[in-house]
């Protein structure tokens, strides 16, 4: 289920399941069936349904919701955005078997239909939005934003890219989104995630062996994609077994930065962690750390010398190590090593002025190099696709191609998160809460990852979940947290994980909608992670 589909993956999904033999309209009535159960499962009998139909299949999807709930009893009022004699194919099917009246809509009719409104059914525009809203419907979409009634989006809130979760124009903001077979990237992307509430995907009957026709490059990142990598400790272990990770630390009054990613890499589970510093840094940190042991260097080379060692296999290097000549000197050494390397913050702004120096070093080096860096350091590596640079281009693809250019993981942070491999794989990732935007968080993440490539994770899943493990810490930390908080959650949660991978396979997921017979009482659905007390709970 952690696969996210772009509309253009979705609509093949939907043509290869029509072809091999279901109508389009069965998948249009489960969908629209999916959206009245969404609405029913919050909105009680009795509260007034607003429907809004645009001029596609998205519209079509509406008109079999208005059905359903009409048909349970709900007062619904349906407005089409366009002529009815244009619409065409299913949703054509869809609005002759609606029996209520249509009513037009433009952004002035639907001020006063959102007034008598309980809730609104959003079947605006959904995979086929193609270009900016203007006109009649953005004054609508417009309208139902500032009436603040409770929205349930068909598919993605109208206004919204699939693709890439950017507003076109304007757009709706959802309490509830209902998506079929898969989410797409525009449910998990920034701005889009923010536009969607709660995403509930629903199985509308299209076979998951269509996902092996489309191959699709890009997931949600969640523990199926790396979980099996990350084992418990077995008997057996021993430290050393476990993996030995280095932590270069900043100048004496610079220290922090390290201290927190070496704390971090020691409870993501590497069996030794040593912070590495300049003599006087080191003195310093020794009056704060007790399991992380500590390391002096005099120099590049010295450095150099405390990775000889095979049995040292992984380094974070960046967080406070200072910018300029000195840190690439020490970034040049541990790349001419055989350690995986996490390399963050300053270790990224060190090469700003000559970033391909930095990546003809890292292209065919055979241990993983991890790059994490947040907009800013990723702009100063690879101003050509930073945010600003590149319009519409989504974050998952900057992503990957900054990682097929510089021959490393990349790690783009942010509200959303994306890990993307040079192979041109990519995940996003949803389960960060917004207090990790706190100074030293993303210390503490390269710490995370370079604990795992200790661990022997290989790049990319050691990428991903780390991520993932340093959500979920932020999560159980809770408002408040500040970044020492972190680690120490990660004993929960790796916990938590391990308890998991130790559980059976899980049964098939529920059928989500039933497809034929009453229409009553709302069904099954399945529903995003974040959204236990929605339909998925009961049954
Ligand atoms: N795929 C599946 O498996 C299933 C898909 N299903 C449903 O179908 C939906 C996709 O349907 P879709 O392809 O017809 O696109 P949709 O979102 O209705 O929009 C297209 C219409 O909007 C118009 N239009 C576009 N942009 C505009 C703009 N800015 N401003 C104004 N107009 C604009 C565009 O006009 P045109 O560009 O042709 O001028 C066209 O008329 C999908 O989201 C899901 O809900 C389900 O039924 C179950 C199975
Ligand atoms: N609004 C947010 N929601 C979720 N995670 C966030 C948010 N803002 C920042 N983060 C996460 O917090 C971390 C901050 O890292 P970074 O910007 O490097 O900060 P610092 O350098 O202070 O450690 C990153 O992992 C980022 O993804
Ligand atoms: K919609």
């Amino acid at each position: 289920m952690n696969e996210l589909l772009t509309p253009a993956e979705m609509s093949r999904a939907d043509r290869l399941t029509i072809d091999a033999g279901t109508p389009g309209i069965r998948l249009m009535e489960r969908a629209g069936r999916a959206v009245a159960d969404a609405t029913a499962f919050r909105h009680v009998l009795g509260t007034r349904v607003l429907v809004l139909c645009g001029p596609g299949n998205n519209g079509g999807d509406g008109f079999v919701a208005a059905r359903i709930l009409a048909e349970r009893g709900y007062a619904v009022r349906l407005a089409l955005l366009g002529d009815r004699s244009r619409l065409s194919g299913d949703a054509a099917l869809a609005a002759a078997a609606w029996r209520g009246a249509t009513e037009p809509l433009d952004g002035d009719g639907v001020v006063p239909m959102l007034a008598q409104a309980g809730v609104v059914v959003d079947a605006l525009f959904g995979a086929g939005l193609a270009r900016t809203l203007e006109g009649e419907a953005r004054r609508v979409v417009e309208a139902v934003d500032r009436s603040g009634r409770p929205v349930v989006a068909v598919d993605l809130p109208s206004g919204i890219d699939g693709r890439t979760g950017a507003v076109c124009g304007a757009a709706l903001h959802a309490q509830t989104t209902v998506t079929f077979f898969r989410r797409k990237p525009g449910h998990l992307l920034m701005p889009g995630r923010a536009h969607c509430g709660t995403v509930i995907t629903a199985d509308i009957g299209i076979p998951d062996w269509t996902l092996r026709e489309i191959g699709p490059a890009l997931r949600q990142n969640c523990p199926a994609l790396w979980l099996d990598r990350l084992p418990a400790p077995r008997l057996g272990d021993h430290k050393y077994s476990r993996g030995h990770a280095l932590v270069l630390s900043g100048p004496a009054l610079r220290t922090g930065a390290a201290r927190l990613s070496a704390e971090a890499a020691l409870r993501a589970g590497a069996g030794l962690v040593t912070l590495v510093a300049p003599e006087a840094a080191a003195a310093i940190a020794a009056t704060h750390l007790t399991a992380v042991m500590i390391e002096a260097f005099a120099d590049a080379a010295g450095f150099a010398a405390l990775l000889a060692d095979p049995r040292r296999n992984a380094v974070v290097l960046g967080p406070a190590a200072g910018v300029g000549e000195g840190t690439r000197a020490l970034v040049a050494a541990a790349l001419a090593g055989r350690a995986g390397l996490v390399l963050d913050a300053d270790a990224l702004t060190s090469f700003a002025d000559a970033p391909e120096t930095l990546f003809d070093r890292v292209r065919g080096r055979p241990a993983p190099v991890i790059l994490t860096p947040h907009e800013g350091e990723f702009a100063r590596l690879f101003p050509d696709l930073a945010e600003r640079a590149v319009g519409d281009r989504p974050k998952t693809e900057r992503a990957v191609a900054a990682a097929r250019r510089s021959g490393a993981i990349v790690v783009l942070k942010g509200t959303d998160t994306v890990v993307a491999a040079p192979d041109g794989r990519a995940a996003i990732n949803d389960n960060a809460p917004p207090d990790l935007a706190t100074a030293g968080s993303g210390d503490v993440l390269a710490g995370i990852a370079g604990g795992l490539l200790a661990r022997g994770l290989p790049g990319y899943e050691a990428a991903a979940a780390a991520v993932w493990l340093h959500g979920e810490c932020g999560r159980r930390a809770g408002p408040g947290l500040i970044a020492e908080d972190l680690a120490a959650e990660l004993k929960p949660v790796l916990a938590d994980l391990y308890r998991r991978a130790a559980l059976p396979p899980a049964e098939p997921p529920p059928v989500a909608i039933r497809q034929e017979g009453p229409t009553l009482p709302p069904r099954r659905l399945l529903v995003g992670s974040q959204d236990e007390d929605e339909p998925g709970g009961t049954d």
